[in-house]
């Protein structure tokens, strides 16, 4: 049987990978910048995804952009939750909280989300004890340094081995606090305090995650390292790269893709299925 995620009530089941489709709530997302719009737009965007396939929604009211300026709480929670209120009941989709605040997971799940994606892996205040006190399966992430300052200068002895590391703490951390490991799933954080170089060798090295026993979750979607890899400086050029880089993930055992271009990466993995699915000869004894 499939690990089969309880999502507030909706099931996000893994047994084949699935595709999380990723809703900015950020007026820098949104080319007017007013609220209204911004809300109108951002669940817009969401069914969008949704009708594009998308197996279930990450909302983030912050953008993680190295440099970025924290969101202070009130503005934060005023982007996200009208959006996930609307969201939940106008789709059957799981919803993801893309946040790190304890405040902001506690009112995204209030409002309707059913899990929690956090990019600094449960390390704020309050947020260890918010999430286990949520019930709700969370995301764990590794990132080097802060959002700030992260891409300055990232550095590793072995990065595979110290991401690695990382997130067997940060599962130790959360089953300490009362978090199940059935509700846990743990992702590299490609791009967040890592060079092309690192990123190439966590995406290369992807299966020795398995040994963490949860399911995995990768994020390249049209990010730098792909930029590179194509010379394509427009993000919006990169989504070839990046449904590259997912297949490759998914193939190497991520089981959750995050992605800005859902209808381009579920056609990718119909490919991808039909062919998991051909029945392989018995190897000859
Ligand atoms: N779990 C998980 N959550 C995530 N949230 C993000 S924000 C990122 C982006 O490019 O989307 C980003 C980074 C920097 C600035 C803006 C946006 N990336 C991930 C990821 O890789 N994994």
């Amino acid at each position: 049987t499939a690990p089969t995620l309880d999502c507030n009530g909706r099931a996000l089941v893994l047994d084949r990978p699935r595709v999380m489709g990723i809703v900015n709530v950020t007026p820098d997302s949104f080319s007017d910048g007013g609220a209204h719009d911004t809300l109108q737009a951002a669940v817009a965007h969401g069914l969008r995804l949704a009708g594009e396939g998308a197996d279930i929604l990450d909302i983030g009211g912050e953008s993680t952009r190295p440099g970025a300026a924290d969101v202070p709480v009130e503005e934060e929670l005023r982007r996200v939750i009208p959006v996930i209120e609307r969201l939940a009941s106008e789709t059957a989709l799981p919803i993801s909280i893309d946040t790190s605040k304890p405040e902001v997971m506690r009112a995204a799940i209030a409002a309707g989300a059913g899990m929690i994606n956090d990019v600094y892996g449960l390390r704020r205040d309050g947020a260890l004890d918010a999430a286990a006190a949520l019930g709700v399966p969370v995301v764990l992430m590794h990132m080097q340094g802060e959002p700030r300052d992260m891409q300055a200068q990232p550095r590793y002895d072995d990065v595979v081995s110290e991401v690695f590391r990382f997130l067997a703490e940060r599962i130790f951390a959360a089953e300490m606090s009362g978090i199940d490991k059935k509700r846990i799933v743990v992702d590299p954080g490609f791009g967040f305090g890592k060079t092309l170089d690192h990123n190439l060798a966590l995406l290369a090295q992807l299966h020795r995650f398995d040994e963490l026993g949860v399911p995995l979750l990768a994020g390249l979607s049209r990010k730098k390292s792909i930029g590179e890899l194509t010379g394509r400086d427009d993000p919006r050029e990169r989504v070839h790269g990046s449904v590259a880089a997912h297949l490759v993930a998914a193939q190497r055992g991520a089981r959750l893709l995050r992605v800005h271009d859902v209808a381009a990466t579920v056609d990718a993995l119909k490919v991808w299925n039909a062919v998991a699915a051909q029945p392989m000869p018995k190897p000859r004894t």
